[in-house]
């Protein structure tokens, strides 16, 4: 045997990277099983996320991205294909897996600090555990000046700071996020960027995020993934290399644009396909 192929892939100093959530062969066909019309939204896709990376899925628009998302976080249940989460076939919404979405999913009629307990209560967590938690959360997400205001005082940004305090309380340990600043000015989406890194950063958690802002992707992400038009699945992954301390900051690094111009090659000729245009 060659040298090359007994050495080991990671000097013994550096923990190899472990696996935490992984699809096989996942496709989503809409309407399978039924005489109506079927549509192929998903792969076959297959994607390993390892244990606390940044990873970013960008692709033209109905690609199935947030099918893929719906999957990985058992809302959807794949047609073919297997998913797992920390070893185990996913069945239903795991323990462990918070869910962010675009649109602002606060409860008009809560305050703050009652919509980020929402979920503590429901699953019958105990008092003193529920106030230590969301004491946390939304002093994390800056909202203590705001924990008794209702979502209606608030702007666009801070809703949806409620909504990842919301999901931040539950402890997750992989955080999926479907555009969550999509519908943010640029500003406050760079700014909201910084406060998902820290997030990120401090819980440890491993981060799924769709977006449709490569910029976006590219200054978050350890590794962005590009999907091809519908059914998606994964043509290019791009590992970005940036430190794991980084802030909005990195936007005027050559390197992040580098990135994005690689990013918008592989997704403009997807995208050209999707909307019926040649390359
Ligand atoms: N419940 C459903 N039933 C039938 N078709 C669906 C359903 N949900 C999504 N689709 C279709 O599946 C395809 C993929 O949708 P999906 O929302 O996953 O894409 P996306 O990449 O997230 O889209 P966008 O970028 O516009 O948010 C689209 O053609 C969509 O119309």
């Amino acid at each position: 045997m060659s040298r090359a192929a007994v050495a080991p892939k990671y000097p013994s100093a550096m923990p190899a990277p472990e696996v935490h959530a992984r699809l096989t062969g996942v496709t989503r066909i809409y309407g399978a099983g039924t005489s109506g019309t079927k549509l192929h939204a998903l792969g076959p896709v297959d994607l390993t996320l390892e244990r606390g990376e940044f990873f970013s899925v960008v692709g033209p628009s109905g690609c199935g991205k947030s099918t893929l998302l719906d999957v990985l976080a058992g809302l959807a249940v794949p047609t073919d294909g297997t998913v797992e989460f920390e070893g185990k076939a996913i069945r239903g919404v795991p323990d462990g897996v918070g869910v962010v979405f675009q649109e602002d999913a606060s409860f008009a009629w809560l305050t703050v600090r009652d919509n980020v307990a929402f979920g503590l209560r429901r699953a019958g967590v105990d008092a003193a555990e529920i106030a230590r938690r969301v004491d946390y959360a939304i002093g994390f997400m800056g909202l203590r000046d705001f924990a008794n205001a209702y979502p209606s005082q608030l702007s666009g940004g801070m809703r949806q700071r409620v909504c990842i305090a919301r999901t931040l309380v539950l402890q997750p340990r992989l955080i999926l996020l479907d555009e969550p600043f999509g519908a943010l000015d640029q500003q406050t989406r760079l700014l909201m960027g910084d406060e998902l890194l820290r997030l990120w950063r401090e819980t440890g958690a491993t981060v799924l995020l769709i977006t449709h802002a490569l910029d976006e992707a590219a200054m978050l992400s350890d590794r962005v993934g590009v999907m091809s038009a519908r059914p998606g699945v994964f043509i290019d992954f791009v590992a970005t290399g940036w430190p794991r301390e980084r802030d909005s900051r990195i936007v005027s690094d050559a390197h992040f644009g580098a990135i994005t111009a690689r990013l918008w090659e592989k997704l403009r000729a997807e995208s050209l396909k999707s909307l019926g245009s040649a390359p």
